[in-house]
């Protein structure tokens, strides 16, 4: 072919490159056509008749006209890559014209060779030998390329007439030409055969040579009169497996054109006459295309349509293939007319651009092959065992941190059973004492902080403000000042150990959790700052004998001073339990926790429980911490029966009872038992799925654990301060009665010194009558009311918020008759007077009553009206109602329905978004004067923002 490019021979494996090293750039590349001419020798015909040898080949490339001179605007030279006079043989014209382009389709690349010229010209001549020669250089490279496994396929047509046939099917009927989107123009059923070897495609392409339509002319006694088109698809790829599993494939096309004639010349008629019509008809076409796609401006319509040749021909004109065109003519004078043509449409193809690109397919039976191997080599990865994947690390992490947290949870309760423990030598060394222990039993406590009141006299209760004196008093109660900082150190420790637990488990979720990254950095951050504020340890002088010890007074004065921290421990535990809501919304498939729930529900409470298992503020929850806190096995509820810690007077169960390592079930129904912590199971068929259930859930419950004791801290805390209320008030009274006779403080508490269920009962309903009562006196808030009427029901382990509740009231009554309608201002505590009172009693009522417009259906306040004799027709009918709430202090039923209706106006009775704790948070810091001086507007105040958010 042309120096520029010069073609490279297969023959041997040394100039194989690049046509035998497949896998080069599948980029497109452009490329002109290659167009070379051909000029035969003079046909004997011609020598007969003494014609003139018009044209000479002057250079390898250039073709001079050397007749008589013709016409000025006639050119006279012609360029084209090569241009191969009558004395050249074949085989040099492939090598030279034919041969790069042809061995590209061993590259993939589609390649079309074709002979355009007049009839007789030569083209059916040329075009044997070049495909020969191309067979033989295909197997050649065959031969040399032993890592590559060839298919060489074969196809045959013919166009006759406008008839596309089939070489290879000679009784086949005309072929239909589809137009397929990626493949362009294809020939409907052509026939393809697999040549076996070089032998085989010889013949094959001999047996269509013979059904080729053949015909005698004037010109030539053996005119081809159709087109032919033997196609060639090379498939090649490499013998190993790799992972490459591409194949290159491509056509050859070796076309051998019908030649364009004259009727004139080749005397042609009848049938000939017909067959020169189309030959030359699509002989125009095909010129037509070539100078259109010659043109600069390529932007025109292509007629490629207009015949079947240019249509199965057009990925050659101007596409995806190499084209190498060999134009014939002859030599003869009397040819030179027809020899211009020819030559006039080399010139145009040489300025044809084609866009060949390397085409690798994947084969469907080679892609099910790769997969089924890339499967084989993924199921042999799951089974190697040192081949964990990072799930399954994942995994063992958490099971590893579950099980330290277990260690710590352990620690913690040893923690608390030390504490229990010394407290309950503390408690036996009262007992030996000679003075009393305000907590050694509820019944020596009562004796020793009730004051006498006003109860009825049905009652026959003498609440005298008097207690038990005796010579070691002070020195007891100055022991258990102590014991209560001791106490409340401990608290702290133990609320610091709940923050460093929650830290733990915030971590595990910043692993597990990918979604709650951004809240559990605020969560981490969050507590950081907690840590940071972590109350100093201080050593606890315990007092040891009477001797040791300050002045009462001063011990007081110290206690006060410690209020603070107590607060900070609840701020701290307040902080905690914010975090811990959070996390718990961060968590997926959460439910919300119960203080979010909405007003808008009708769900009953107990439907509530079971879609808000987060929740706080019940026993459940309280029972959950003695359950191996941060284990994902604590699941089982136990009975209320078995919460400990509810009051200091012990009333304690066995931890080692509530940790038995009894199978649990989980939330999603997995069976589990201490022992059978969820491991890393290495198998096969890993149920990634359940895996991540069963640690969701573990995750969960670690939460709920966490929560729960942060809960239990939080109500040890507040009973800690009942506790420092409590002996403050012993020793005011300790010293208000001090020069009282003993006499004087006698009293007869005989029916309430016996033990028994009965007893404290009765004593609970007097109390609780008493309670009321005073409730009514003090013009205290209803809501306040409700709230501690719903709340301590009879519970022995509420003692202490009964006598304290009993405290205040009593206080309350007598600062009432002290201070009268005095201003306000004149107190500690600004809402307590009289008149204020009153004023924000007054202000509740129209708060509940607006409520009740909101809280309430119109079916519901009608009914309510009719109950509580209100007319409908009334106005301010709602207020009308509330003012009837809690208005008679001895009538039962309807101190409950009372409270049922405030409960129900204020939200009290959803989703038990109250707790004991709650309640006792709320009340305030004692002031200095009266240290045991609690505000019950503080309270309704924070249940009215709290409704309002509802
Ligand atoms: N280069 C050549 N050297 C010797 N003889 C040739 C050469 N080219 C063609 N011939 C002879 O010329 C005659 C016509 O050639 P051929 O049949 O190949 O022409 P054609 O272009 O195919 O004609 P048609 O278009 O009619 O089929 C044949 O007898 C062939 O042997």
């Amino acid at each position: 072919m042309g120096s520029s490019r010069p073609p490279s021979t297969p023959a041997s494996k040394g100039e194989r490159t690049p046509m035998s090293t497949p896998g080069g750039s599948s980029r497109a590349k452009e490329e002109k056509i290659f167009v070379t001419v051909r000029v035969r020798p003079l046909s004997r015909k011609e020598l007969a008749v003494k014609d003139e040898v018009a044209w000479e080949c002057t250079d390898s490339q250039t073709i001079l006209y050397k007749g008589p001179p013709q016409d000025r605007a006639t050119p006279t030279s012609y360029t084209f890559d090569k241009v191969f006079g009558p004395a050249c043989q074949t085989d040099v014209v492939y090598e030279e014209g034919a041969k790069d382009v042809a061995m590209s389709a061993l590259t993939g690349i589609n390649a079309t060779i074709f002979a355009y010229g007049q009839t007789s010209s030569g083209k059916t001549f040329t075009m044997r030998g070049v495909t020969e020669s191309a067979v033989n250089d295909i197997y050649r490279h065959i031969d040399n390329t032993p890592e590559r496994e060839f298919v060489i396929k074969i196809s045959a047509m013919e166009i006759y007439n406008e008839i596309v046939k089939d070489l290879l099917r000679p009784d086949s009927a005309p072929l239909r030409l589809l137009d397929d989107p990626e493949k362009g123009t294809i020939v409907e059923k052509l026939q393809e055969e697999i040549a076996k070897d070089s032998q085989h495609l010889r013949h094959l392409i001999s047996i269509c040579e013979e059904q080729r339509q053949v015909g005698e002319t004037a010109l030539n006694d053996t005119s081809s009169r159709s087109h032919q088109i033997i196609r060639l698809t090379l498939e090649s790829r490499l013998r190993e497996v790799s992972g490459c599993v591409k194949s290159f494939v491509a056509n050859l096309n070796f076309v051998d054109l019908a030649g364009s004639e004259r009727a004139a010349q080749t005397h042609a008629i009848g049938a000939r006459l017909k067959e020169g019509c189309h030959i030359n008809r699509s002989l125009l076409t095909l010129t037509t295309v070539i100078r259109k796609l010659s043109s600069e401006k390529r932007s025109g319509h292509i007629p490629y349509r207009d015949s079947k040749l240019t249509r199965i021909l057009q990925l050659s004109l101007g596409g995806n293939a190499r084209t190498a065109i060999i134009c014939t003519m002859s030599p003869a004078l009397t040819h030179v007319e027809q020899s211009r043509n020819t030559l006039f449409f080399a010139t145009c193809a040489k300025e044809v651009t084609n866009t060949a690109k390397v085409n690798m397919v994947v084969s469907d039976k080679q892609l099910v092959k790769h997969l089924q191997t890339e499967v084989a080599r993924l199921e042999a990865e799951l089974r190697t065992p040192d081949r964990a994947s990072s799930s399954d690390v994942l995994i063992m992490e958490k099971d590893r941190k579950i099980k330290q947290m277990e260690i710590e949870i352990v620690e913690l309760r040893k923690q608390r059973d030390n504490a229990q423990s010394e407290l309950e030598e503390l408690r036996k060394k009262g007992d030996h004492q000679p003075g009393w222990n305000p907590f050694d039993s509820p019944q020596k406590a009562r004796k020793c902080l009730t004051f006498s009141g006003s109860l009825e006299p049905s009652n026959k209760i003498k609440m005298r403000s008097s207690i038990r004196q005796s010579s070691t008093a002070p020195f007891v109660l100055k022991h258990e000042i102590r014991k209560l900082e001791q106490l409340q150190q401990q608290l702290e420790v133990e609320a610091n150990r709940a923050i460093e637990v929650l830290h733990k488990e915030v971590q595990c979720h910043k692993h597990g959790n990918q979604d709650a990254a951004e809240t559990i950095a605020k969560l981490q951050a969050e507590i950081r700052e907690m840590q940071a504020v972590r109350s100093e340890n201080r050593d606890v002088e315990m007092i040891t004998d009477e001797g040791n010890g300050s002045d009462l007074k001063d011990e007081i004065s110290r206690l006060h001073m410690q209020d603070n921290d107590i607060a900070k421990l609840e701020a701290k535990l307040e902080n905690v339990q914010r975090s811990i809501d959070r996390l718990v919304m961060s968590l997926p498939n959460v439910a919300m926790p119960c203080n979010e729930t909405t007003p808008k529900s009708n769900r009953s409470k107990k439907k509530k429980r079971m879609l808000l298992p987060l929740g706080v503020s019940n026993n459940i929850n309280r029972a959950n911490l003695l359950r191996a806190p941060c284990s994902p096995h604590s699941s089982s509820r136990p009975s209320e029966s078995e919460v400990e810690n509810r009051a200091p007077e012990g009333d304690t169960v066995s931890v080692e009872g509530s940790e038995k390592a009894t199978p649990t079930k989980s939330e999603d129904g997995d069976i589990s038992s201490r022992d059978e912590t969820p491991r890393y199971r290495r198998s096969s068929s890993v149920n990634m799925k359940k895996m991540q259930r069963m640690f969701q859930n573990a995750a969960e419950e670690n939460v709920r654990n966490i929560r729960a004791y942060v809960t239990e801290l939080k109500e040890r805390v507040a009973k800690l301060q009942y506790q420092k209320q409590l002996l403050v008030c012993q020793v005011l009274e300790l010293e208000s009665n001090e020069g009282k006779s003993n006499d004087d403080l006698e009293e007869d508490y005989s029916g309430h010194l016996q033990d028994g269920p009965d007893s404290w009962d009765r004593l609970f309903k007097e109390q609780m009558q008493h309670i009321i009562q005073l409730w009514d006196l003090c013009h205290v808030s209803i809501i306040h009311r409700t709230q501690f009427y719903l709340l301590f029901r009879g519970d022995r382990a509420d003692q202490i918020y009964i006598e304290v509740e009993v405290r205040r009231l009593t206080w309350l009554q007598q600062h009432f008759a002290d201070v009268g309608d005095a201003s306000p201002a004149a107190c500690d505590d600004p809402a307590v007077s009289l008149i204020s009172s009153i004023k924000a009693l007054r202000n509740e009522r129209e708060f509940l009553a607006r409520r009740m417009g909101s809280r309430l259906t119109d079916e519901e306040r009608e009914r309510l009206f009719i109950k509580w004799q209100v007319p409908l027709d009334a106005k301010q009918r709602k207020l009308q109602l509330v003012n009837k709430l809690w208005t008679d202090p001895n009538d039962q039923v309807h101190i409950e329905e009372s409270a049922d209706l405030v409960a129900r106006l204020v939200g009290f009775c959803e989703g038990g978004n109250i707790s004991k704790e709650m309640f006792e948070l709320n009340f305030a810091v004692p002031t200095s004067r009266k240290p045991w001086l609690v505000g019950w507007q503080p309270i309704s105040n924070m249940i009215r923002e709290k409704t309002q958010l509802w």
